[in-house]
This record gives structure tokens, C-alpha cells and sequence, in this order.
């Protein structure tokens, strides 16, 4: 296991790229800790492919460095890292068994064949497959040959890393959540530095210690699941985690008074922000409903949706759409009136957090 450094790295397809907007990567200075589990999360296009590739040694980025443990490894090969990856389609021998599957990245190396043994029914145990250890991988199903890509990642126990490339994609979504839980699980048994990249937010949520969240080529926050939905830096990941994700709402702000159109919010404490391009950020789980009359603000409903334990109140404040979360069976007044709770009113200033909630 290693400790994966990314040094003023940043990457471009052109040959000569001249501004911001022609890196897929933008400058990333982080340092991944040794047995961490880290989630890349975000859009198609904002760049993990390309994080990835560089980390794995498929390409050689445009600017900084990469190092394991110190050691600048920018312009090793991928077979000189050390490291094991899985993709989103099953890389598995069908004419082999599952063992012989799971012992050939083992036997690769050279690895004494006690060894072997041991480890092979240990990953045969964790994943579920001791009833297919012996039969070919031809005959399995989508689910059970991706179960044997991640015990092939998973099996050696000397890497540096293992990355995963969103290997979830071929599985079946009732089985997604138990192989989900087994990530977890192995991470915290095995203790591998772990690199997940994924664009489904539960996924990233549910598997990472810490998630690194990419939005046009940039890292625009890294934190626990926690901070991300407590504190996003940026309205991009208030929108992408959460569901639904937070309300954000154009705005202008005098001291402790937003507006929005024409209806002014009391921020409670005076706002450090001023000037344009002001957003009001506010998740569903902190935004009520009461009955007009009171001190609430007049909106119009549009839609109810009953989500289980939860609905979710979708309104219209001056054009700009506010959803609120209620608990099931919670009463919906017919006039009714936003109240958005000022201890959690985050101020955005071109789309980057200046204010959070009081
Ligand atoms: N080989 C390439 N040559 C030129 N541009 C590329 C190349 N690979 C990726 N790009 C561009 O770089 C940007 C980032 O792509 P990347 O594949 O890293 O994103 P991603 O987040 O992994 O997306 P996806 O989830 O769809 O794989 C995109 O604009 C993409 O079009």
C-alpha cells in the first residue's frame, strides 16, 4: 500500500494548451493517504478518466507529478506501479475457473503456492463463490464474472493501490448494494489504499472515506460524505449529492438581507458577500412549509412526490424552483409558505462557497 501524492498535477489534450479551458484536468494538489478509500465522483467528462489514467500510468500528465510514498513515479509504466485495477467490464479468463482466475494474477508474480491456496479461498469466501469455485467462468453470469474482476483486483495483497473504475456498471441493481457493502467491508478487512471512480453518489457515499468531487476538468471539493452535504464548497456539489439536491437561487444581498426577485430573506447574521453572481443555497431537508399568513413566504406548488418515508414538495419562488423534504403523511398547507431555516443558508459567490449557514 502506498500513499498517492498528486503534485501541481494537470493534464491537456492539446499540444499547446493556452488557458484554463483547455486542460480536462485542471491543477490538483492533494495528497491520498496510505489505506485510504477515496471516491472520484462526478459528471461524464469532468476529467476521472483522465485522473485515473494518470494514476494508473496510462498517460503522462501535462504538468506535476505523481508519487507513491514519495517516489515520483510520473513517467513509470503502468506495469511499474504496482498497482491493480478494475473496470467496468468483467477482464476474466472464461476458459478458466474461478480459482484459477483469481490464483493467476498470484501465480504471475511468482508467489509461493501455499500462498496462493490461501489467498484464493479467502477471496472465494469474501465474494460469495464457493459453490462456482470450480466450474468455468463461461458458464457464470454477468454479475458473478464482475464478483471474480474484483477478487483478481483484490487478491494481491502487495499493491500499492487498487482503482477501481466504476465496476458496478454490468451488475444487477439488486445486487449493486450487497457488492456496495462488500467493497466497504474489504477495505476496512484488507486496509488498501482504494480508489473508486463513479458517477452515482450513493455509490461514492456508501464506499468512501473521503469523496473527491470533479466538475469540468476541476476538483471542486474534496470531503466526507458528511461535509459534502453539510458544507458544499461549491454549488455544483450541492446540486450533484443529496437527493433531491440543494436549492440554489440567484440572489443580491444588503447586510443580512437576501433577495431574490423581490422577496427578501433574512440571512439573521450580516453576509461577508456583496456584488454579483450571488447564489442562496439551501437544501429540501431545511426548508418548511406553513400556512400563509404567517411569516412564511407565498409560493405555488407544483408537484407532490411521495418517495417512501418522505415527500418531496416541489415549489416556485419568483420563477426559480424550491423543493422542500417533509416526512411522509406531513400536512401540506393549500396556501402555502416557505420558511427556510437561517442557520442553513449557504451564500455562493461565483458558484464557490463564502458563507455558510450561521
Ligand atoms: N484521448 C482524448 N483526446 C482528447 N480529449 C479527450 C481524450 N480523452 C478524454 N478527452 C476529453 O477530456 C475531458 C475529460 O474526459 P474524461 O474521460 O476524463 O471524463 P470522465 O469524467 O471520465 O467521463 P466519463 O464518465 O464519460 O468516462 C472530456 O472533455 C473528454 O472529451
Amino acid at each position: 500500500m502506498a500513499s498517492i501524492t498528486l503534485d501541481r498535477l494537470a493534464h491537456s489534450y492539446l499540444p499547446n494548451p493556452t488557458s484554463d479551458a483547455d486542460f480536462a484536468l485542471k491543477e490538483i494538489n492533494y495528497n491520498w493517504e496510505d489505506g485510504g478509500a477515496y471516491a472520484l465522483l462526478g459528471p461524464s467528462g469532468c476529467g476521472k478518466t483522465t485522473l485515473l489514467n494518470i494514476i494508473s500510468g496510462l498517460l503522462v500528465p501535462s504538468k506535476g507529478h505523481i508519487k507513491f510514498d514519495g517516489k515520483d513515479v510520473t513517467h513509470l509504466q503502468p506495469e511499474e506501479r504496482n498497482i491493480a485495477q478494475v473496470f467496468q467490464f468483467p477482464v476474466i479468463y472464461d476458459t478458466m475457473t474461478v480459482r484459477e482466475n483469481l490464483a493467476f494474477p498470484l501465480i504471475n508474480r511468482r508467489v509461493p503456492r501455499e500462498t496462493i491456496t490461501e489467498r484464493v479461498n479467502e477471496m472465494v469466501e469474501i465474494l460469495d463463490l464457493g459453490d462456482k469455485a470450480d466450474r468455468k467462468a463461461r458458464g457464470l453470469t454477468a454479475d458473478e464474472k464482475q464478483k471474480i474482476s474484483l477478487g483478481r483486483g483484490l487478491v494481491r495483497y502487495d499493491v500499492n493501490a487498487i482503482l477501481f473504475d466504476e465496476p458496478l456498471t454490468v451488475i444487477d441493481p439488486h445486487m449493486k448494494w450487497q457488492l456496495r457493502t462488500k467493497l466497504k467491508d474489504l477495505h476496512r478487512q484488507l486496509g488498501h489504499t482504494m480508489i473508486y471512480v463513479t458517477h452515482d453518489q450513493t455509490e461514492a457515499l456508501t464506499f468512501a472515506d473521503k469523496v473527491v468531487v470533479m466538475y469540468a476538468g476541476e476538483v471542486v471539493q474534496i470531503g466526507t460524505p458528511e461535509e459534502l452535504f453539510e458544507e458544499p464548497a461549491h454549488t455544483f456539489v450541492g446540486y450533484f449529492i443529496g437527493s433531491p439536491g440543494m436549492n440554489v437561487l440567484p440572489c443580491n444581498i444588503t447586510g443580512r438581507t437576501a433577495t431574490v426577485g423581490s422577496t427578501a430573506i433574512d440571512l439573521v447574521q450580516p453576509s461577508p458577500a456583496s456584488g454579483e453572481n450571488l447564489e442562496l443555497g439551501i437544501r429540501p431537508e431545511f426548508v418548511t412549509l406553513t400556512a400563509r399568513g404567517s411569516e412564511g413566504i407565498p409560493v405555488r406548488i407544483d408537484a407532490v412526490e411521495n418517495i417512501g418515508r418522505f415527500q418531496i414538495v416541489r415549489t416556485n419562488l419568483e420563477g426559480h424552483p424550491v423543493n422542500a423534504l417533509l416526512q411522509e403523511g406531513e400536512e401540506i398547507p393549500a396556501d402555502a409558505a416557505l420558511r427556510f431555516d437561517p442557520a442553513r443558508i449557504n451564500i455562493y459567490k461565483n458558484s464557490h462557497l463564502v458563507r455558510r449557514g450561521a
